[in-house]
């Protein structure tokens, strides 16, 4: 893969560019994998960094995205917008449009977005809006606003991805169940997995999706997640042991709502940036039969995003 480049923006100071030079996994992914959670951003020169974002990254362009896809041995990818572009989605449109119909899109969207452009997004494969809750991303969007969004988008048959920290999902409760879509949730809703995976915060998460059966959970990211690591990197190939018994359970309990995404090119980090070969090794450690590998990477995506194909 080439190497990050930074165009006229100056990055968020401490920030860690994504990993060039990855290891080629072990673990070989079912036939038809989708990697069903990235983004890309800018190139910053072609599309500029939204003014309202709360940090500036490095660029990653599809064009890194689709070899990273490959050499991970991926069929397809969900871009998902990144936060840093606000609701200017043209980087991750561009992204599907290049894609030769292997991408579909997850868009950001704010209730001046006219029924012409909802339109068009659906045609460059754009199938679900994305509403963020994580106070460092974003300013706060009125609830009024996003139940309008999502009575709009409900009509092209799109769902609506939400992105929260544990601790928020009770005041948020009312509002996410009832949405009028399929609901899929981010990185598990974010657990303190420092606290007992049986406690009363997982254990609301587990009952979000057991009691509401049109909510989906994306089972990614176990390098913002963990607090013991170690870290993905070096070869190792046990990291994240914190994150995998939280990870088992949603994906072991809801074998056929769950979704996996490599998150590259990882906004945010602090601490470390992953090998994304070993992020994919982790992914038997958290669906541990080729049955349920076959669900979490090709049937749900594929059900979700495709489902004239599937
Ligand atoms: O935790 C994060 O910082 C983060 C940010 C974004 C984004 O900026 O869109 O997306 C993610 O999936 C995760």
């Amino acid at each position: 893969m080439s190497k990050p480049v930074t165009g006229p923006f100056e990055k968020t100071p401490g920030w860690l560019d994504w990993y060039t030079g990855p290891s080629k996994p072990r673990f070989e992914v079912p036939a038809g994998a989708v990697d069903a959670h990235c983004h890309v951003f800018g190139p910053g020169g072609e599309y500029p960094y939204a003014p309202e974002r709360k940090y500036t990254p490095c660029d990653a362009s599809r064009q890194q995205l689709y070899a990273l896809r490959d050499h991970l041995g991926f069929a397809r990818n969900v871009v998902v917008q990144a936060t840093c572009h606000g609701a200017d989605n043209r980087a991750m449109v561009d992204a599907l449009v290049h894609s030769g119909g292997k991408a579909r899109g997850v868009a950001t969207v704010k209730r001046s977005v006219s029924d012409a452009e909802l339109q068009a997004m659906h045609a460059a494969g754009v199938r679900g809006v994305r509403f963020n809750f994580v106070k460092r991303l974003v300013d706060f969007t009125p609830k009024d606003e996003l139940n309008e969004i999502a009575a709009r988008i409900s009509k092209l048959g799109w769902h609506v991805v939400i992105y929260f920290e544990a601790v928020d999902l009770p005041e948020l409760w009312d509002f996410f169940t009832t949405l009028p879509t399929t609901v899929v949730v981010d990185h598990m809703g974010r657990p303190d997995v420092s606290k007992p995976i049986d406690g009363p915060e997982f254990e609301l998460f587990l009952k979000f999706m057991r009691e509401h059966p049109n909510v989906w959970s994306k089972v990614s990211c176990p390098e913002r997640l963990s607090v013991a690591g170690p870290p993905a990197l070096n070869g190792e190939q046990n990291p994240y042991k914190d994150v995998i018994p939280f990870a088992r359970r949603v994906v072991e309990t809801f074998p056929d709502r769950v979704l996996w995404g490599t998150d590259w090119p990882h906004p945010n980090l602090k601490g470390h940036m992953p090998d994304d070969g070993l992020l994919v090794d982790f992914i038997p450690h958290i669906a541990v039969t080729p049955e349920l590998q076959r669900k979490l990477l090709v049937d749900n995506p594929m059900r979700l995003y495709w489902p004239d194909e599937s």
